[in-house]
C-alpha cells in the first residue's frame, strides 16, 4: 500500500494524477489491497500509458479536418470497378493488373477498416443491463462535451454547437434529448441519444424548465458542458444509411416554419446530390451534402412530407393561385407545428430547440419573418406536357463509371433559337469522327444529291406512322405535309458503336430518353438577362430561328420568348439537368460545353440508381 509514483517524462498527466490521487486516499476507495494493487498497476502500466498518448494522438488529428476522411464507402467502389472492369480482362493488360491489385485481402482489409473508422463503426457494443437491476434505481449517465464553434450548411457559426436537440416530453414534461445529429459532437461521443432525460446542465437541475431555459445555461457557460442524463430505454447505434439522392427542389430551413428545430436544418438547391445517413423519423431525415466536409448531418423534409407539401401546393393552384409557393402555410406561428398526414389528422409535431444552438430560440417558436417566396407563374392552358403525377423530391442516385467503349450521349435542351444547333455545331467540327448525330427520318421524297442513310433515312408515311405508334420515335412532328422525326434504334446504335452521340431534341422528348438504356447527359442550354441576350446576338447578326428563311435578326418579342420558354423549360423539367450552360458569350458557353464533354468521358457521375440496378 506504501507504492510510490515514480515519475517519469513520459507519463500521461491524468494518468498520473489518478495515481496520486488513489495514493492520497491511502486504499480507503477500495475493497481489499488485492484491489489496490490491481488499480495502482494498471495506472502504473505502461501500455495503458501508450493507449492513451495513442488516444490523445487521435483526437488531437481528429480536429484537424485535413484527417477527415472523403468517404466511407471504398470498398463498395471496389466492388463496383470490379465488376465494371471483369468484361476487359481478356483485352487490358491494364484492366487485369488492376483487376488482380483490388481483389487483394490485404487492399480489402485496409479499405474494410477505413470504411468502418469513417462510419465510425468502433463504439463498443455495451451488453444489455441485467435483468435482476433493482427497478426503484435509476441508472445515471454523466457525458462532458467541450462546446465547439462546428459550422452546419458549410458557414461558419459562431454558436456552440454539440449536435443534438432538446424538447419538452409531451407526457413527462421532462427535457429529453430529441435528435442527435450524425457525425454532431453528441454523436460522435456516443454518449448521448434519443429519449435520454436531462436531469442536470452544469449542475443545474432542469426540473420544470423549458428547453430555452436549458438552452440559457448552455449559452453562458464556458468550455465544457457537463449532462447529468437518464439514459432512454432501448437500443442505440447511429449506423448511416449510405443512401445518395439527387434534389429536385430547393430547400432553406430558414424558410419552413414547420421544422422541429431550424438551426439544424440543412440548406440546398435542385441538382445537389445528398447523402441519407437516417431515415430513422418519418418526417424529417438526416442528411450531409456529398463532398461536404463537416461531418454533422442536417435535417432536411423526408420524401413523405415534401411529397404532401407540393401536393398542397399543387391544390392551391388548382384553387386559382397560381403561385407557387415555397413552405409558407397560415400557421406559421403556433406554438406547436401541425403536419397534415395521410388520412388527413394532424399529427402534434412538438416544438424543439438546439442542445447548444443558442441565439435563435427564444422563450418561445420564432415567427420567422415573412419571407417573399419566389413566384413562378405558369399558364395553365400551356402546361399540356406538365405531368401532374410526378412529384419531383428527391431521386435515389448512384456514380457511373465511365466505361471503354461506352460514351453517354450528350443532350443539349433549351428554348428555340437559345444557340444549341450553333453549339452542336461547333462541337462536331472539332472531331467529326467521334461527335455524331443520328441522322433523321422523314416521309418526303429525297431532292437532288440527297443520299438515303446520310442526310435522311426516306421511308413512306404508314411506315413512319406504324413506328410512330410503336413508340420507335423520340420525337417527330409534322412540317408542310410531311413528317419528320428520330428513332430510339439510331440514337442507339451510335451509342452502341462508341460514338459520342449528340441530340438537341424538343424538351418533351425528355421522357423518351432519359431511360436506363440510353443514359443521357442532359446539359440545359439557358438565356441571360434580355439586355446581354440582345445584345450578344446583335452584335454577332444572330439569325432569327422563329423566321422560317432565317434571313432576318431577332425581334425583342422573340427575345422575351426565348426567356419566358426557357422558364417553363427549367420549371418543368429543371430536375433532370446534369448541368446548366448560360449562353451569353458564345466563346465561353461553348467552353463549358467542351468541359462537360471531358467529364463525361472521364468522371464518375451521379445517375438515377435505377439505371444500373
Ligand atoms: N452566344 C451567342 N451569341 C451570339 N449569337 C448566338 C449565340 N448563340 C447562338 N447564336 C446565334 O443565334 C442564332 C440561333 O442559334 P441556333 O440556330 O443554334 O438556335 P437553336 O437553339 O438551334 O434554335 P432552334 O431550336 O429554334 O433551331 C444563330 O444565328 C446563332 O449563330
Amino acid at each position: 500500500m506504501t507504492t510510490k509514483i515514480i515519475p517519469s517524462r513520459n507519463w500521461d498527466p491524468v494518468l498520473s494524477g489518478l495515481l496520486a490521487s488513489l495514493q492520497e486516499t491511502n486504499g480507503n476507495v477500495c475493497n481489499s489491497d488485492e484491489e489496490y494493487m490491481f488499480l495502482n498497476n494498471l495506472l502504473r502500466s505502461k501500455e495503458l500509458h501508450a493507449l492513451f498518448k495513442v488516444h490523445n494522438k487521435i483526437v488531437e488529428k481528429d480536429r484537424n479536418e485535413r484527417y477527415r476522411p472523403v468517404l466511407a464507402s471504398s470498398m463498395q467502389i471496389v466492388l463496383e470497378i470490379l465488376d465494371t472492369i471483369m468484361p476487359y480482362l481478356e483485352e487490358n493488360e491494364d484492366c487485369k493488373e488492376l483487376f488482380f491489385h483490388l481483389q487483394k485481402p490485404h487492399l480489402q482489409g485496409l479499405l474494410c477498416s477505413h470504411d468502418a473508422v469513417a462510419q465510425k463503426d468502433y463504439y463498443p457494443r455495451l451488453p444489455e443491463i441485467p435483468q435482476d437491476v433493482d427497478e426503484d434505481e435509476e441508472t445515471v449517465k454523466i457525458v462532458q462535451l467541450v462546446k465547439s464553434n462546428e459550422p452546419l450548411n458549410g458557414e461558419q457559426s459562431t454558436e456552440p454547437i454539440v449536435g443534438a436537440t432538446i424538447k419538452t416530453d409531451e407526457e413527462t414534461g421532462k427535457i429529453v434529448i430529441a435528435r442527435v445529429m450524425h457525425g454532431g459532437a453528441a454523436d460522435r461521443s456516443g454518449l448521448i441519444h434519443v429519449g435520454d432525460e436531462v436531469c442536470e446542465v452544469n449542475g443545474i437541475n432542469v426540473e420544470g424548465k423549458t428547453p430555452n431555459d436549458v438552452l440559457k445555461i448552455l449559452q453562458s457557460s464556458e468550455g465544457t458542458i457537463t449532462f447529468k442524463l437518464i439514459p432512454a430505454d432501448g437500443k442505440y447505434g447511429l449506423r448511416e444509411s449510405r443512401v445518395r439522392v439527387r434534389a429536385h427542389f430547393d430547400y432553406d430551413a430558414t424558410n419552413d416554419v414547420h421544422i422541429p428545430c431550424q438551426e439544424a436544418g440543412l440548406k440546398f438547391v435542385k441538382g445537389d446530390i445528398l447523402h441519407i445517413v437516417s431515415r430513422e423519423d418519418k418526417y424529417w431525415w438526416q442528411a450531409r451534402k456529398e463532398g461536404d466536409k463537416n461531418m454533422r448531418a442536417g435535417l432536411i423534409p423526408s420524401k413523405l412530407l415534401q411529397e404532401r407539401r407540393i401536393v398542397l401546393e399543387r391544390a392551391n393552384e388548382g384553387k386559382g393561385e397560381k403561385v407557387i409557393s415555397c413552405l409558407k402555410t397560415p400557421d406559421s406561428c403556433l406554438p406547436e407545428k401541425m403536419i397534415p398526414t395521410q388520412e388527413g389528422v394532424a399529427e402534434r409535431v412538438p416544438f424543439c430547440a438546439p442542445l447548444g444552438g443558442v441565439d435563435s430560440v427564444g422563450g418561445s417558436p420564432q415567427c420567422i419573418p415573412k419571407v417573399k417566396t419566389k413566384k413562378i407563374i405558369y399558364d395553365l392552358a400551356e402546361n399540356d406536357d406538365f405531368d401532374r403525377e410526378e412529384i419531383p423530391t428527391y431521386e435515389e442516385v448512384v456514380k457511373l463509371y465511365p466505361r471503354p467503349g461506352v460514351i453517354r450521349p450528350l443532350v443539349l435542351i433549351g428554348p428555340p433559337g437559345i444557340g444549341r444547333n450553333e453549339l452542336k455545331r461547333r462541337l462536331m467540327v472539332t472531331n467529326p469522327e467521334k461527335f455524331r448525330t443520328p441522322t433523321p427520318y422523314t416521309s418526303r421524297p429525297p431532292r437532288a444529291g440527297e443520299i438515303h442513310g446520310k442526310d435522311y433515312y426516306f421511308v413512306s408515311r404508314e411506315k413512319m406512322e406504324e413506328e410512330i405508334q410503336e413508340g420507335k420515335f423520340i420525337e417527330y412532328g409534322e412540317y408542310k405535309g410531311n413528317l419528320y422525326g428520330t428513332s430510339a434504334e439510331t440514337v442507339k446504335s451510335l451509342i452502341d458503336s462508341a460514338f459520342f452521340c449528340i441530340l438537341t431534341p424538343h424538351y418533351q422528348a425528355l421522357k423518351m430518353l432519359r431511360t436506363a438504356d440510353v443514359k443521357p447527359y442532359i446539359v440545359f442550354i439557358k438565356p441571360p438577362e434580355f439586355d446581354a441576350l440582345k445584345e450578344t446576338r446583335n452584335a454577332a447578326f444572330a439569325r432569327s430561328t422563329f423566321d422560317e428563311t432565317n434571313s432576318r435578326g431577332f425581334t425583342d418579342d422573340e427575345f422575351n420568348e426565348i426567356i419566358r420558354s426557357s422558364r417553363r423549360i427549367e420549371f418543368l423539367y429543371g430536375h433532370w439537368f446534369d448541368e446548366v450552360i448560360v449562353n451569353a458569350d458564345l466563346l465561353i458557353a461553348f467552353e463549358q460545353l467542351l468541359q462537360v464533354v471531358h467529364k463525361i468521358e472521364n468522371d464518375p457521375l451521379w445517375v438515377p440508381a435505377s439505371w444500373v440496378q
